[in-house]
């Protein structure tokens, strides 16, 4: 498949990739999953919350002294079937939760897109949910980086007071240990971020984290798909810190490759990474940064996760194409893969 007619398979294709994006509250999910829209085009995903799947509202919860993470709390069971309706390209009437009220609003009826993003706190955590789910990709903010970031998000956006987040993160560890955190051992990928080694402020004033994507291994490479990183601009342009380091790790008994990043990187050195992602997506221009300017490495981050995705799903698309020419028709919307990449 020629690079530039990867817009065109998947809007062709019967086939609804679904992403998976797993962690717990305030970690960057809804961040990441607004990058990944933006990196593939609005026209071309769409994104469910698993929010929207809990079973009880906020004074509910309160009464019967649960936490929104125990599983028992959320409809899994309907999240499941939406999920297999979506993939197998029909529409759902899903339930809305809304943080401002802390109830539920009248359920909207919800399209699935080509690519679809699902995100929150349980989206791997049963086997069926795993099973019709294509990439996985777990955010693992460091504690004190979660801290700053769900209380910020949680006084100056969902109206709660400093106290209240605080007593409810202590409340919620428990559950967090007990059910999401352990959703990691399914992950294609794992996302963690740590303050900058460039000092705390560079995190908090600019934005700069040391970024950290933890990888299983690819068994295939797709040809096609090529992760350039030019190390010329890289030794003779930047006039700003940054770090590269790769390391190999053992997570769980599954060996998987750490790719580090810090500080900011000369835009010049990911162009063609940015380029080879326009062509494959058709969108663009892939602008995370002006020309001249500086990428933060978790923008670096971001580009690097849509090429691991754009590569899972061309994988996939050349399976399918597999099963086409084998039986005379094309295999359908329902079959959920189990190989890995
Ligand atoms: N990659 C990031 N870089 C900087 N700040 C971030 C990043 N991801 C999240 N944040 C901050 O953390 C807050 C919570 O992130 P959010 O994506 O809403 O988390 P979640 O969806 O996991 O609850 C955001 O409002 C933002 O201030
Ligand atoms: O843990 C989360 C997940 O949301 P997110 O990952 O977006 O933070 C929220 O606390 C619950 O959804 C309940 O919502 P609320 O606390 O508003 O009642």
């Amino acid at each position: 498949m020629p690079p530039s007619d990867f817009k065109r398979v998947i809007a062709e294709s019967p086939y609804v990739f679904i992403i998976g994006v797993a962690g717990d509250s305030g970690s960057g999910k809804t961040t990441f999953t607004h990058a990944i829209r933006e990196i593939f085009g609005e026209d071309l995903v769409s994104t469910i919350t698993t929010d929207d799947y809990h079973k009880y509202d906020r004074q509910q919860r309160r009464e019967l002294g649960i936490t929104p993470l125990a599983p028992e709390a959320n409809q899994l069971d309907l999240l499941e079937e939406h999920l297999a309706e979506l993939k197998a390209g029909r529409a759902i009437l899903k339930p809305v939760y809304n943080h401002n009220t802390g109830r539920f609003d009248p359920p909207v009826p919800f399209s699935p897109t080509k690519i679809l993003i699902v995100e929150g706190l349980h989206p791997f955590l049963t086997p069926r949910l795993r099973a019709l789910i294509d990439f996985k990709l777990y955010v693992d903010p460091d504690p004190g980086v979660k801290r700053t970031w769900k209380i910020r998000r949680d006084v100056e956006q969902r109206g709660y007071a400093l106290e209240e987040v605080e007593r409810e993160m202590e409340e919620r560890k428990p559950d967090f240990e007990r059910y999401v955190a352990p959703q990691c051992q399914y992950a294609d990928a794992v996302i963690r971020v740590a303050f900058s080694k460039y000092g705390r402020e560079a995190s908090e004033k600019h934005n700069i984290y040391c970024v950290t994507i933890t990888q299983s291994k690819l068994e295939r490479s797709i040809g096609d798909v090529d992760l350039s990183i030019d190390l010329f601009p890289l030794l003779s342009l930047s006039e700003r810190n940054f770090m590269v380091e790769f390391t190999l790790e053992e997570i769980l008994g599954r060996k998987m490759g750490a790719l580090t990043f810090d500080g900011e990187l000369n835009d010049a050195v990911v162009r063609k990474l940015e380029r080879n992602i326009e062509i494959q997506t058709q969108v663009e221009p892939i602008d995370l940064v002006e020309a001249g300017g500086y990428l933060t490495a978790g923008e670096v981050a971001q580009l690097i996760l849509a090429w691991r995705i754009i590569n899972r799903r061309i994988f996939i698309e050349s399976g399918l194409k597999a099963v086409e020419t084998e039986d005379g028709a094309a295999s359908g919307n329902g079959a959920c893969r189990s190989g890995r990449d």
